[in-house]
């Protein structure tokens, strides 16, 4: 997805890396979303399984120790899915403005319980959209305080399923937002949320 300034929450750390930086930082996350896929799909024979913990495991050890939090890349690259954190499914927020959004995303097995989407993995998305929308477009920062979900039907993985979100009232600090997920029209799990805008703002 391009970089488009409406989804940009306008943080100075955006300037952190160049773009050949984030780039290279992308394609590393993406190859660790296929191994988290590959490791839950596989059944490996012994000998595979120990070469490929092996090669992980070199992989970990070429990357180090780390840099300070402020300083990292994971989660901070706005106009990527899941803004480069391999935990968070690979949502696509395709608008978002002061009052609403809209987003895809396409869960795989390693966001499954059975079969469908594990249940825990659903509010990963909804507090990723809602939170986008409760602090971008020039608002304060803001915490989620409060999520509710429905479970009104099994999302299926390997599917893309729609996601929109909207503000329905603000009161004060408080930002009352609503969310869901949809196939195909049909709501699959909907999301009551509050955000409350903290008094000091990290950004
Ligand atoms: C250097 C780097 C910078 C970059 C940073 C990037 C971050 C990414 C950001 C954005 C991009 C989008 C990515 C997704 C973002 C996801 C967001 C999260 O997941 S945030 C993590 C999970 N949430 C928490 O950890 C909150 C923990 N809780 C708190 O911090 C506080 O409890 C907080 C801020 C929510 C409220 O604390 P108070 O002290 O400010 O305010 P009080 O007085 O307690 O509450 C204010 C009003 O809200 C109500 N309230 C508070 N909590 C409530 C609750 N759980 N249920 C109902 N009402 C609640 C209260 O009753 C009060 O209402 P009355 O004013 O009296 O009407």
């Amino acid at each position: 997805m391009s970089a488009d300034s409406r989804l940009l929450p306008s943080y100075a750390d955006l300037s952190i890396a160049s773009p050949a930086e984030r780039r290279s930082f992308n394609a590393l996350v993406d190859a660790l979303r296929d191994a988290q896929e590959a490791v839950t799909r596989s059944r490996p024979s012994e000998s595979a399984a120990r070469r490929a913990a092996a090669l992980l495991s070199e992989a970990a050890e070429l990357l180090g120790e780390g840099v300070p939090d402020s300083e990292q890349l994971a989660g901070r690259l706005w106009d990527e899915p899941g803004r480069a954190q391999a935990l968070a499914p690979p949502l696509y927020i395709d608008d978002v403005d002061g009052t609403s959004a809209r987003g895809r995303v396409t869960f795989s097995r390693f966001h499954a319980g059975v079969r469908t989407v594990h249940g825990g993995a659903l509010p990963l998305v909804f507090d990723e959209i809602m939170g986008r929308l409760a602090t971008t477009s020039g608002k304060p920062f803001a915490r989620t305080a409060h999520l509710t979900i429905d479970y009104r039907a099994g999302v299926p993985v390997d599917t893309e399923v729609e996601v929109f979100a909207r503000v329905k009232r603000v009161e004060g600090r408080k930002l009352f937002l609503s969310s869901e997920l949809c196939l195909d029209g049909t709501v699959l799990t909907e999301c009551q949320g509050l955000w409350v805008q903290i008094r000091e703002d990290p950004r």
